[in-house]
């Protein structure tokens, strides 16, 4: 997968030479290109900003410097007719989700746009932007932490980079409820023993004990996954959670 991502903080993205995505590149599973978008800007300044038409707080980034860069990047496939997906994080955007990581992880080029200040002109966003994607209902002060968000889940449903699949099959949310609490050694830790079960040697014990936990915890912190696993089970004629 290649991914560029275009923002006026390149630094805020060094994350992505550590952990998890740092080694995908390193194994080559991963090619993560930075762009600061002031190279593209036309004047000497290399403004990315001016005052929003309407008035209001703050600045509004500049279509002139994206349109440069975008049309730049996007011809980098021309040649061999690869057209990358282009991604803006937004706090008006579709709610980032398990399910949409595992749609981007088959894309085999992204192309995220970092905005910062109020937003990106419209004009850009209806133009370029395949997917407006928020990360949550709080407001951040820009696209580079989303960013970060969007791709570490989306790289660790790369094939090769987590080392146990199942972990990425069992992950939260992937089966519609939230896991299972994890335990390790010591046995007993203070006044708090680890539940026997988990000790006994009978994985259909274990796995009934971790269903019922998942349940119990989803119907505990997050009823609307359960709502929703009910109506897919609806529109599907199967059973419940
Ligand atoms: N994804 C996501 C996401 C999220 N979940 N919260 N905030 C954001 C996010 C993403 C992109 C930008 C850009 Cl460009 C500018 N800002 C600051 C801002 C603040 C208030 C209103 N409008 C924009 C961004 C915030």
């Amino acid at each position: 997968m290649r991914v560029d991502i275009v923002t006026i903080f390149p630094d805020y993205l060094s994350p992505l030479e550590l952990s998890l995505v740092g080694r995908a590149r390193a194994r080559g599973i991963l090619d993560v290109h930075l762009h600061d978008l002031r190279q593209w800007a036309d004047d000497v300044h290399r403004s990315v900003d001016d005052a929003p038409y309407g008035g209001g707080p703050g600045m509004v980034m500049r279509p002139q410097p994206w349109w440069a860069a975008l049309t730049e990047i996007r011809a980098l496939g021309a040649a061999d007719g690869r057209r990358p997906r282009i991604v803006v994080p937004t706090p008006v955007g579709r709610p980032f989700t398990q399910a949409y990581a595992a749609d981007l992880a088959d894309v085999p080029w992204l192309v995220f746009c970092c905005g910062r200040y109020e937003g990106i002109d419209a004009r850009v966003i209806d133009e370029w932007a395949d997917d407006e994607i928020s990360i949550g209902d709080y407001v951040l002060a820009g696209g580079e932490v989303a960013t970060l968000v969007i791709l570490e889940a989306v790289t660790r449903l790369l094939p090769g980079v987590v080392g146990n699949a199942e972990s990425v099959t069992d992950d939260s949310f992937t089966d519609g409820l939230l896991e299972a609490p994890v335990y390790t050694r010591p046995a007993v830790w203070g006044d708090r023993e680890v539940p026997a079960v988990l000790r006994s040697g009978d994985h259909a014990a274990i796995g009934r004990w971790r269903r019922a936990e998942a349940l119990r915890r989803t119907a505990q912190r997050r009823p609307d996954l359960l709502a929703r696993q009910d109506q897919a089970a609806a529109d599907d004629g199967s059973g419940g959670a």
